[in-house]
């Protein structure tokens, strides 16, 4: 595990962006794990700017977001489809039949499940997984449990997730109760995953995440088994590590 620290958010945005460049532009064709939430944004507009200056193409990437809200469709701006459309699909070459994320709509979410699982099984493994960390410790949606599962399952989210969610949402109650997530296993079958933790509030999940036991009671810990994660915090996530 390499970890860094960065002062600005510009630094350690440009850190991860150079990340997935120098990837894309070694595998063209690469499959990327995309994440949702504040922490990625910046590496996003990175990637953007990037594409922007002719820099790489997403012509031949193939993309596969961690999760979706149930109940929530494509077109509705509080799903993930619509804020990864907002933050980087609508800017640059990526075709849209090469973005995949679980259906939020789908009738039946089993089958659900097993069609995003079939598609990750057909890539076997992700050349770069990028990841928040929720303040429970989740990953993906993920939630902390006695159990994790390998595959892509539905979730009823914590009081507390939906409550640090909310602030997409008019209101608390607004925020879904359940979610589409691809399960750990996917996760940690990617070649290389892009961790990214940001903030002082975070500083305590990442320490625990980091250097803590290994706990399915802190899923975001599974990836000190991972062969090759990159960390990159600002000072405040990074505060408790040495
Ligand atoms: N499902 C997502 C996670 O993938 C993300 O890592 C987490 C942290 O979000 P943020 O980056 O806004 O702190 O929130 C959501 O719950």
């Amino acid at each position: 595990m390499q970890i860094y620290t960065f002062k600005t958010d510009r630094e350690l945005d440009e850190a991860g962006a150079g990340i997935v460049i120098s990837l894309l532009r070694s595998v063209p064709g690469a499959s990327l794990g995309l994440a949702t939430g504040q922490t990625p944004v910046g590496v996003y507009e990175e990637l953007v700017k990037a594409y922007r200056k002719g820099h790489i193409s997403f012509k031949k990437v193939n993309t596969y977001n961690l999760d979706e809200y149930r109940g929530v469709g494509k077109k509705d701006p509080r799903s993930f489809y619509a804020f990864m459309h907002q933050h980087l699909f609508q800017h640059i070459d990526l075709p849209e039949e090469q973005i995949h994320i679980p259906d939020g709509e789908a009738e039946d979410v089993i089958l659900e499940c097993n069609r995003y699982d079939a598609l990750l099984g057909n890539v076997r493994q992700l050349d770069l997984q990028i990841l928040g960390i929720g303040l429970n410790g989740h990953i993906g949606f993920n939630e902390p449990n006695f159990r994790l599962s390998y595959g892509t399952h539905a979730v009823i989210l914590s009081e507390e997730t939906r409550r640090v969610n909310s602030s997409f949402f008019h209101s608390l109650e607004e925020v879904p109760e359940q979610a589409i997530t691809m399960g750990v296993g996917a996760i940690m079958k990617a070649k290389k995953i892009l961790f990214i933790a940001r903030g002082e509030k975070k500083a305590e999940i990442v320490h625990r995440a980091l250097t803590g036991p290994i706990t399915t009671e802190c899923p975001a810990s599974l990836l000190q088994l991972h062969p090759d994660v990159i960390v990159l915090l600002d000072e405040g996530a990074g505060k408790l590590i040495g």
